[in-house]
């Protein structure tokens, strides 16, 4: 075995509720990292996550990694003692739809599956990925008693990576040479690219852009899931996939990454009672630290607006 050594110095168990699209290309990065000794793929249909995993198993001689993926259909006593859990189980949207539209149904299955995934595995840290993410992320809150540091839901580590691609793409640049973070809802109309802190190489791109050229990257990137659920008639899975293995790696083996994510705020940003996009240190214990960096005064307006949204969904929930 040649597994990197995480913090703990143990071997690492995740659990990966949902073997489809965004399911399936989460446990493939995570298994390709090689930092987890074991990946469990769960779905609630017959048969999918052994086939899933025996079908990404066969990838480990070609791909090189350690790994051990499984399958269990709905047998949750198969996840026991997972180190993180991830929750992509629920349905997509298609084009035309918003992400909030998918409330009715994916509320009862990230309730249900959050209840059994803590069952055999209280000491998990939970990664939310289901949408409306920010609202699924205060479900968990709300009706599990998992401290909030554990509680964690992926939207802002994709918005951030798709927003780095289309500075790259303006700024002709390689993506390496840039970067930047969106923060705020993971919905169409509440991101909040933060193009005034993005850089080339420490340059802020407003040095090199032109405030249309910026307008550009930033409506692009709120839109960047519509964008594909036009394309491919269901929403996105390689990014969002690794954006999350992103965020298990950070875990798993400590690394202290700064990612924005869905975090429960108590204050943080002038805000309490929601979950929202923000900057966290993630490590070992899941949320370290919320990072409050300086906002501009449109800028704080602009997560006013998304915080508003997300509360109209929340307030959606029956809880
Ligand atoms: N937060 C984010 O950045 C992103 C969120 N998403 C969301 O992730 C979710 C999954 O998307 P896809 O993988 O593309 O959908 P998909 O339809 O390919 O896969 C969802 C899987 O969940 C399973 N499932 C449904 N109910 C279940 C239950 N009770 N227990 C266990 N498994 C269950 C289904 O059988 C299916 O295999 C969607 O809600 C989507 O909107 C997708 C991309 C990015
Ligand atoms: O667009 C969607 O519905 C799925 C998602 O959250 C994303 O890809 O950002």
């Amino acid at each position: 075995m040649r597994f990197e050594i995480n913090s703990k110095n143990t071997i690492m168990k995740i659990t990966v509720v949902g073997a489809g699209a965004v399911g399936a290309s989460c446990a493939e990065y995570i298994a390709i990292k090689n930092f987890a000794s074991e990946v469990v793929l769960l779905d609630i249909k017959e048969g999918y996550a052994e086939g899933k995993a025996m079908d990404l198993m066969q990838t480990a001689s070609l791909n090189g990694f350690d790994t051990k993926i499984t399958g269990s259909t709905n047998d949750y006593a198969k996840t026991a003692d997972s180190d993180i859990v991830v929750i992509t189980s629920g349905i997509p949207r298609k084009p035309g739809m918003t992400r909030e539209e998918l409330i009715g149904i994916n509320a009862g299955i990230v309730k249900s599956v959050s209840s059994s995934l803590l069952q055999h595995s209280p000491n998990a840290i939970v990664i939310v990925v289901s949408n409306p993410m920010d609202t699924m992320t205060y479900l968990v809150h709300k009706t599990t008693s998992l401290s909030k540091n554990r509680i964690i839901g992926m939207g802002g580590a994709l918005d951030s990576a798709r927003f780095k691609y289309r500075l790259a793409e303006v700024l002709k640049a390689p993506i390496s040479d840039v970067d930047g973070m969106v923060i705020g809802g993971h919905s169409d109309t509440g991101m909040v690219p933060l193009i005034g802190h993005a850089t080339r190489n420490s340059v802020k791109v407003s040095e090199f852009l032109t405030q249309e050229q910026m307008d550009y990257v930033v409506e692009e990137t709120k839109v960047g899931g519509a964008t594909l659920t036009k394309l491919l008639g269901t929403s996105a899975w390689y990014a969002p996939g690794a954006a999350v293995s992103s965020l298990v790696h950070a875990i798993a083996c400590d690394q202290k990454k700064m990612f924005p994510c869905s975090t429960f705020l108590e204050g943080e940003y002038g805000l309490n009672d929601i979950c929202i996009g923000v900057p966290v240190i993630l490590g070992k214990n899941g949320i370290e630290e919320i990072v409050e960096i300086e906002l501009s005064e449109a800028e704080k307006a602009k997560m006013q607006e998304s915080t508003e949204g997300v509360r109209k969904t929340n307030g959606l929930l029956e809880v």
